[in-house]
């Protein structure tokens, strides 16, 4: 194992992961995960509610456990590993991010709406002043044109953002959408690039594969997938794809195949596959995180799920606005 990374990888399964268990870890599962990871030499290692700090709550999920807890479990064991948190202004404020920095954490990731970089600001400042890596990161990207992507990419970086990150949170971007964008943040931009995938239509690796060709240095996996809708890229898979490409990421690939068996496998609720409402998040372009609840709302009102992904599609929800989930669902049901 060595230390020499051309590729940074974010592990998000303790954050994104949280959507699919609906953010029921416990600080014995954060202990064993972070400690297998930080083992394995993964660089940073992401925890948070799912919806990122405060996000514990009716309209995104309770969290089973405070997530101040989990991000101080993670601390705990991670001596070679940074931990990250996400916080969606708004969501979360600078408060818990200054908790978050007492209790040891060293990565923020500023998420915005792709189009909202301008209330980033403030977090990212906080960030930097307590002396964490700040990423800016775009979320829903495939909904906004190119030329939209690099102007709010530039307000991150003017705000002091050390990395951008093209987020496909709706696991709705084809390769050659991902290329032109990373490929015009590259031209544009001074920074890190970083990318967030989700596998919906099953681009996350190819879509990863594709960035880091056109430069980016930071991509997000999750171990088995765990992540919302069909989860995200696949870690242990891209490490070993990566140094077969020549590529290091530092990570140790037997000790990820390893943690991703035995101590993963078993927390997941159901297999990380694309199922016909994650194929719908993908093709429809809509918020991951929005799957198991646009699940309950179905089951509630005994509508198909997929008609109201596709509805909410249509109306280009985006994250924060899933109260419409139900609204949506509830007008199905009457039109039956
Ligand atoms: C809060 C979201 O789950 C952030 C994310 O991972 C995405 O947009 O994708
Ligand atoms: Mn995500």
């Amino acid at each position: 194992m060595t230390n020499k990374r051309d590729v940074y990888i974010t592990e998000v399964a303790l954050r994104d992961g949280s959507h699919p268990l609906a953010h029921q870890y416990t600080v014995e599962q954060v202990l064993r995960v972070a400690k297998a990871l930080n083992d394995a030499n993964v660089p940073y290692i992401e925890v948070s509610h799912g919806d990122g700090l405060a996000g514990s709550s009716l309209q995104y999920g309770l969290s089973r456990t405070n997530e101040l807890e989990l991000i101080e479990a993670a601390v705990s064991v991670a001596d070679q590993s940074k931990i990250a948190v996400l916080l969606i202004p708004g969501i979360g404020t600078v408060k818990e991010l200054k908790e978050a920095a007492a209790l040891g954490a060293k990565m923020a990731r500023i998420a915005t709406h792709v189009t909202e970089a301008d209330v980033a600001p403030q977090h990212i400042a906080a960030a930097k002043e307590l002396g964490m890596e700040t990423v800016g990161f775009l979320m829903m990207s495939h909904m906004a044109e190119t030329g939209k992507l690099v102007e709010q990419a530039q307000l991150m970086e003017s705000y002091g953002a050390d990395t951008v990150y093209v987020v496909d949170s709706a696991g709705a971007l084809l390769p050659d959408q991902v290329r032109e964008r990373i490929r015009a943040l590259k031209q544009h931009i001074g920074v890190n690039i970083g990318f967030h995938g989700h596998n919906n239509l099953s681009l996350a690796m190819a879509n990863s594969l594709v960035a880091i060709e056109e430069g980016a240095t930071r991509i997000d996996g999750s171990v088995r997938c765990l992540g919302a809708g069909a989860g995200n890229t696949q870690t242990e898979v891209l490490v070993a794809v990566l140094d077969r490409m020549g590529i290091p990421t530092g990570i140790d690939l037997y000790k990820m195949m390893d943690l991703a068996e035995d101590i993963v496998a078993p927390i997941l609720p159901t297999p990380q596959e694309i199922k016909r409402d994650s194929l719908v998040l993908g093709y429809a372009g809509v918020y991951s995180s929005f799957a198991l609840h646009a699940k309950r709302a179905a089951v509630k009102l005994g509508v198909d799920s997929r008609d109201v992904l596709i509805e909410l599609g249509k109306r280009k929800v985006v994250g924060g606005q899933e109260d419409m989930i139900l609204d949506v669902a509830a007008e199905i049901a009457a039109r039956k």
